[in-house]
Order: structure tokens, then sequence, then C-alpha cells
């Protein structure tokens, strides 16, 4: 299997290409845009509180054939309407219509209120009553895991982070402190480089090793991205995109076509 499930720290397996629900809204609904996932190889659905379509991912979930067992779901504490984390938890469960999460995020430091300990003394109490498998965070950096790991009972399992090659010196830190306490990142807006920042340094090693392995350029950071190790979260309404984004599980680069993107990318930084 391309995507091999990672296993982590709380001992359950991630599927690691996840279909992201955010922005779902537009054209066709989130509705048949994660039936449509489920339909081509995804069985990690990842949303949000903030993203407020944890009612029609329910219902995409309810109508697929996969089994609740068959489907990794994360959904994330976003702080919406002031709601504190056991009431936010209960609320996401009801709106996906099930008595558990695999993985809960909380969304963003900022939303760790009063503080990260208690903040993560609630989401370790989430896991305790079988409300989440596993719990994690989502966009902290270094100082904030260090605060959080100086309390923490129960490790976060996952940090949900931007990563792509033109961040990646800047997000390496965060990288080397999850590997160095047993922490799987999970990486959004991987393509960013080629749907936010063309025209910069990564185009012309990305467009080289892209035409090697008979690939698109969008295939090559989906297989940059896993060869850092980390899980991708990513996402189109088109099949034809997600389709593809699967097939990238197979691309293994060379450790010379990582040093190029790497070395690319640090060259510029997201515009
Ligand atoms: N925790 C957090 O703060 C955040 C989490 N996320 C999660 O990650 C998921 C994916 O985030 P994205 O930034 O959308 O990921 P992404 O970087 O994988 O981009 C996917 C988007 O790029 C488009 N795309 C693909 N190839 C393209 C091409 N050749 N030209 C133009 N557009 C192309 C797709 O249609 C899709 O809309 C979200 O749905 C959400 O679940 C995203 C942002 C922040
Ligand atoms: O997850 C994507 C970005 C986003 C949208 N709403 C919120 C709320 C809190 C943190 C991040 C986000």
């Amino acid at each position: 299997m391309p995507w091999e499930p990672i296993k982590l720290n709380s001992g359950y397996y991630m599927p690691s290409i996840a279909f992201g629900t955010w922005k779902t809204g537009n054209g066709q609904g989130p509705i048949d845009q994660v039936k449509q996932a489920l339909g081509n190889g995804y069985n990690h659905i990842d949303t949000a509180q903030a993203y407020k379509n944890e009612e029609e991912t329910g219902v995409a979930l309810k109508e697929t054939e996969l089994s609740r067992s068959d489907v990794f779901v994360t959904t994330k504490y976003s702080g919406t309407n002031g709601l504190d984390i056991p009431t936010s938890i209960k609320n996401s469960l009801s709106n996906l219509g099930l008595l558990d999460v695999d993985l809960y995020l909380v969304h963003a430091p900022r939303l760790a209120v009063p503080d990260i300990p208690t903040c993560w003394a609630q989401m370790e109490k989430v896991q305790d009553d079988g409300l989440a498998k596993s719990i994690g965070i989502s966009n902290f950096g270094v100082k904030d895991m260090e605060t959080l790991v100086a309390s923490a009972r129960i490790k976060p399992a996952v940090n949900q982070i931007l990563l792509h090659p033109y961040v990646y010196e800047r997000q390496k830190p965060i990288l080397e402190y999850a590997a160095k306490n047993g922490i799987i990142i999970e990486a959004y807006s991987a393509l960013i480089p080629i749907t936010k920042s063309p025209g910069g340094p990564l185009d012309k090693p990305l467009n080289e090793i892209a035409a090697k392995f008979g690939a698109t350029t969008e295939q090559i950071l989906m297989a940059w991205t896993k060869a850092k190790g980390a899980v991708v979260v990513t996402s189109s309404s088109k099949r034809t995109r997600l389709q593809g984004y699967i097939a990238a599980g197979d691309i293994t680069l060379s450790a010379e076509d990582i040093a190029a993107i790497d070395a690319a990318g640090a060259l510029g930084e997201e515009k």
C-alpha cells in the first residue's frame, strides 16, 4: 500500500493521507466532496468546529459504504462561539453523528485558554472519557509544545502544521522537536508552491523531477512531504486530482531529488 498507515503514540494507526474539508462549501458541497473522497481511496477525513461542516461530514460518513471502523475521523477544537473543550467535543460528536473521533486537535495555541497546561488537561480528559481515541495539536510552535509537554500526562499524538518546501527551514525545529517526542507531523497546504507561490525557485527542480517520474508537480510535492515523514492533509473537489494525490504515494524520491527541492525551497519564502 503506497500511503502506509502511521502508528501514533496512542497505539492507534492513522492513514497517512487525509481529505481536508475546509472551504468545501463552494460549488459541489461538503457531503458530495467527502463522499467522493471516500469513494476514491481516502479513509481519513479532516474537519474542524470552525469549518462549520461537521454535520455534512457526518451525513457523508453515514451514506458511504465504508463502516465506521474503516474511516479515521479528525476534528478540532476551534474555540467557536466561545465554547469550552468539554462542550465543544460533545457538540462535534453530535454534529458528526459519532460516539467518538479518532483524533481531536486543539486548532491553534491561541485557543488554549486560560493557558496551555489547563487546556491540555481538558484534552486528556476527552481521551480518558473515550470521546477521542487520540488527542493532538495544530499550529503549535516549539515553545508551545515545550510548555505542553512539561505538564502533560499524555503527549500529543499529532501536530498539524503548515509544511511545504518554502517554509521547511522555518518549520524544521518543529519537526525535530516532534520527532524527539514521538509526535507525528501532519502537513497542510503542501501544494502552496504551486497554488499560491508559482514562479519561484522551486519551479525548475519540481518540473524536472516531475518529468523524470512522469508525474505532476503536485505529486512531487506530496512525495516530498511524505519523505519528510509527515502525514498529508489535502483537498480537491476534482476527482482526477484526488486520484493523482493517492497515486503520489507510489513515488519514492531520491536523496538528490529531496536535496534539490530543499535547496530551492530555502531560496524563496512563501509570497
Ligand atoms: N490546521 C489548520 O490550521 C489548517 C488545516 N488545513 C487542512 O488541510 C486541508 C487542505 O488544505 P489546503 O491548503 O487546501 O491543501 P493543499 O495545499 O493540498 O491544496 C489543495 C488545493 O489545491 C488545489 N490544487 C491542486 N492542484 C492545483 C493546481 N495544479 N493548480 C491550482 N490549484 C490546485 C486543489 O484543488 C485544492 O483546492 C484543509 O481542507 C484542512 O482540512 C488547512 C489549512 C489550515
Ligand atoms: O484550519 C484552517 C484555518 C482555520 C480556519 N478557522 C480556524 C480557526 C482556528 C485556527 C485555524 C483556523
